[in-house]
């Protein structure tokens, strides 16, 4: 037995949710350039579900759902009072989603209806939970999810008590929809291990968050935003990428496993990136980070990935930092819970091997004699 480190290029599932092929990514068949054009993120959120889009009946009855479920049990606002000054955003969401489970009589029934429920009220809470915990921590009151308004609308009216613009909305909307699923990536991964136990979904939502939280997953999306901040201005972005390539530093946003030519939801995010910055009058951070591409590209070929935009897209719209491996969650718990759906209809544990290079042979040496 030899082991494929990092299981590159190992085929793990079967699945039907999302296709990466030539470099082309889809979401049950349809391009992302399509869905990102065209589709809010509950028709995407539906058509990971369910595996068709939603006709008008069908996502009116989505957005009911979503809005009966949008608030969290007081318990586990009161937990995130709770939680240490200064906690880290991913540890505070995670332990919050994992703290849902506790009040969802429903959280071991694994018949079909009951998971589909849970996916979507995992979906409606998630936004809820990352608002409030922003709020707590600056010392404010978490502001209850609107009514009828969509998940971007309803997180940034609920992150800072106002009405948001329509271009806030449209531009978090649509980075919702391309961050809500990719085929097996870690994050989907985790989950689908963990329910492959026949463990319940919150369970393997909170596995997710874990592994999202890494800067080589959704973490580099905040990475990205703390390199642009170290930089600080456009014309310190060659001296400072220089050396960071000379030192074999990894320059956070760029590369991907699977992608080699580029990664194609990067440049929604570029061109939302120029936009909000001319809209915002602030075209700093857009005109750092081409710099940055330009040079990372000419120099390794590393093109960037879904992260590298986002970190400015985020901050234009006046997003904090560490909100943006959250907002990812918040996009990515669709693809999640339709992968863990998808588990379970065809389950078998998943175990792969180890390939063993450890001692052989070795025998049990009494302790006063080590
Ligand atoms: C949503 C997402 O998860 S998208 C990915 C987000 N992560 C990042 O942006 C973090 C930065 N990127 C990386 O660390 C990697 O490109 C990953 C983790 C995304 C992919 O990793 P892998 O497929 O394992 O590639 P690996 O890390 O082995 O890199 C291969 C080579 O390219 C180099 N390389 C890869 N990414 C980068 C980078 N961002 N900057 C500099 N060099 C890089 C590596 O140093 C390595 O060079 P070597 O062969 O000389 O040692
Ligand atoms: O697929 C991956 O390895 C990482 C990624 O881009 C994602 O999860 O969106």
């Amino acid at each position: 037995m030899t082991a494929t480190k990092g299981l590159e290029g190992i085929v793990a599932a079967t699945s039907s949710i999302s296709s990466i092929i030539d470099g082309v990514l889809t979401y049950r068949g349809i391009n992302i350039d399509e869905l990102a054009e065209h589709a809010s993120f509950e028709e995407v959120a539906y058509l990971l579900w369910y595996g068709k889009l939603p006709n008008r009946s069908e996502l009116a009855k989505l957005q009911e759902q979503l809005d009966e479920y949008a608030d969290v049990h007081a318990s586990v606002i009161e937990g995130i009072k709770l939680y240490p000054k200064g906690a880290n955003s991913m540890a505070a969401l995670r332990t919050a989603i994992s703290s849902l489970a506790l009040y969802d009589e429903s959280s071991n029934d694994m018949s079909l209806e009951a998971n589909q429920l849970k996916a979507i009220k995992l979906q409606a809470q998630l936004p809820t939970i990352v608002a409030a915990f922003a709020r707590i921590r600056e010392g404010k009151e978490p502001v209850a999810p609107k009514k009828g308004v969509s998940i971007a609308h309803n997180f940034l009216y609920m992150l800072t008590g106002e009405e948001p613009a329509d271009v806030a909305v449209k531009a978090l909307d649509q980075a919702l929809v391309l961050h809500a699923d990719h085929e097996l990536n870690a994050s989907t991964f985790a989950a689908r291990v963990t329910v492959a136990t026949l463990s319940d979904i919150y369970s393997g939502v909170t596995s997710a968050i874990g592994a999202l939280k890494g800067p080589l997953h959704g973490g580099a999306n905040e990475a990205v935003m703390v390199m642009l901040e170290e930089i600080g201005s456009s014309d310190k972005v060659e001296s400072y990428i220089n050396n960071a390539l000379a030192n074999k530093v990894k320059i956070m946003g760029f590369g991907h496993r699977v992608y080699k030519n580029g990664d194609p939801r990067a440049k929604h995010l570029q061109k939302m990136s120029q936009e909000l910055g001319k809209l915002t009058g602030n075209m700093e951070l857009y005109e750092m980070s081409v710099k940055i591409e330009e040079l990372v590209t000419g120099q390794k070929g590393l093109k960037p990935n879904v992260d590298f935009y986002s970190a400015s897209v985020y901050t234009a719209l006046r997003i904090p930092r560490d909100l943006f491996t959250p907002i990812f969650a918040i996009s990515r718990v669709s693809g999640w819970s339709a992968h863990i759906l998808e588990q379970y209809q065809d389950n078998r544990l998943i175990r792969p091997r180890a390939d063993y290079v450890g001692p052989v042979s070795a025998r049990y040496i009494p302790i006063d004699e080590r």
